[in-house]
């Protein structure tokens, strides 16, 4: 875009992910650098660290839950539903502190329901939550009451862990690992000023966080493991480039997170295939005109107002950006000349949650990549989005190490 006129959301976009209230997200230019203030120093150093210790830990547990541990070969009958639940553990842990089991049945139960369940059920739905009337979302229609029942119960935990951390005190903030307490310490420190959110906003803020940080990086992390399963030259290389840093096998730590740029590539080419975001929507604040970076294109006027799609999907199969697009090919990640990646938006409202993202999604391949040869199942067919499919993953030995 070559003008510098700002660009801004639009109030209805904003209400249908507001159902608590504004939030870092739900916001119009003039409320957004309050919450981006408060909210942005959560995202650091050692929240990451924590991001890949959790990642670890959940690997491990899901492996012992499933039984997969100890198998010779192991089928992943549905890979989105795997990797959408590990987004989520991982977002609890990581974004409330909350320590969820991948055996459900052995975790807390609030009100006879699972914590996960609650988190799956009003990450989902969170549209309707925003958009019917409360009545409707009262009734007794039962995916409507689930829908009730579980958001009431995660406001409630996340009300309380507010109460909690507050009677406690807020505590060392360079010891605090999860995004929340970060929040909450932040947040401590504009108190009086204008700038404090309320609880209300920072309940609502934590809630968006729950939903943004959980199917985005579940299904892009579904579809890169199916493309690698696809393409067995590129995950033998990610193998390679994993031994090479981790020549005795031994579990990634974060500083061994960026030697790992062809594991990260491998990523990013799956988000650029399958963007787990598809668009976004902006209007200009007054008359603007749009023209090409290299002014080759007629200039565009769009008059104030005129909603504008952001269309990632478009842009990641626009061949004068992405050069063979239908082909997964993860070096072009590692060409400096390669535009860069658009799926986690541009400017300053880039998504903040993208190094969590890709800290959580290269630990988690290097993990697997050490342990198995992933294949493509019979059936398997590379879905976007919830389609499920499924892979075959066969333990490394002596031989195929
Ligand atoms: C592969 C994973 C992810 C993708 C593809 C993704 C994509 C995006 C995109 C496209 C936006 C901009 C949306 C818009 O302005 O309309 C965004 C914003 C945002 N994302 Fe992500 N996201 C991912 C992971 C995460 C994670 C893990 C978190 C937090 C733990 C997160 C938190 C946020 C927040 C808070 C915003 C709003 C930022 C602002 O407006 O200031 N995202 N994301």
């Amino acid at each position: 875009m070559g003008n510098k006129a700002p660009w801004d959301k639009f109030q209805e976009t904003v209400d249908a992910l507001a159902p608590l209230g504004p939030n870092v997200f739900a916001t119009k230019q003039n409320e957004w650098p309050r919450h981006r203030k408060v909210v942005s120093p959560a995202f650091n150093g050692l929240l990451y660290q924590a991001v890949t210790t959790e990642t670890i830990a959940t690997y491990y547990d899901c492996l012992a839950t499933q039984k997969w541990e100890k198998e010779r070969e192991f089928i992943m009958s549905d890979v989105p539903a795997i990797t959408s639940k590990f987004a989520l553990y991982l977002v609890a842990k990581c974004g409330f502190g909350i320590h969820l089991t991948w055996n459900e049945e052995v975790g807390e139960r609030v009100d006879g329901k699972s914590l996960p369940e609650c988190f799956d059920v009003t990450s989902r739905s969170v549209v309707f939550l925003s958009l019917l009337p409360r009545w409707m979302i009262r009734s007794p229609i039962p995916a409507m009451r689930r829908l009730y029942e579980a958001s009431n119960i995660l406001e409630k935990i996340v009300q309380d862990i507010i109460d909690k951390r507050r009677a406690e005190g807020l505590g060392d903030e360079k010891q605090a690992k999860d995004i929340f307490s970060m929040l909450l310490s932040a947040n401590d420190l504009e108190k009086g000023s204008a700038g404090a959110l309320s609880d209300r906003e920072l309940v609502s803020n934590v809630f968006f966080l729950l939903l943004a940080g959980h199917e985005t990086t579940g299904k892009a992390l579904a579809a890169t493991l199916g493309e690698l399963a696809c393409n067995p030259h590129h995950q033998q290389r990610a193998y390679e480039e994993v031994m090479s840093v981790l020549p005795d096998g031994r579990d990634p730590s974060y500083t061994d997170i960026d030697r790992l740029p062809f594991v990260q590539a491998c990523f990013m080419e799956g988000l650029r295939m399958f963007p787990s975001v598809p668009n976004t929507m902006r209007g200009p604040i007054e008359d603007t005109v749009l023209q090409n970076k290299q002014g080759g294109i007629t200039p565009f006027r769009v008059p104030k107002g005129t909603p504008v799609t952001l269309d990632f999907f478009g842009l990641s199969y626009n061949e004068r950006v992405y050069p063979e697009p239908d082909t997964y090919k993860p070096e072009r990640w590692l060409d400096p000349k390669t535009e860069p990646l658009s799926t986690f938006s541009y400017g300053p409202r880039v998504c903040i949650g993208k190094r969590f993202a890709m800290v959580e999604s290269t630990c988690l391949l290097a993990l697997l990549l050490l342990a198995c040869i992933m294949g493509e199942n019979v059936e398997s067919v590379v879905g976007f989005g919830h389609k499920r499919f499924a892979l075959s993953f066969t333990r490394r030995n002596a031989t195929t190490r």
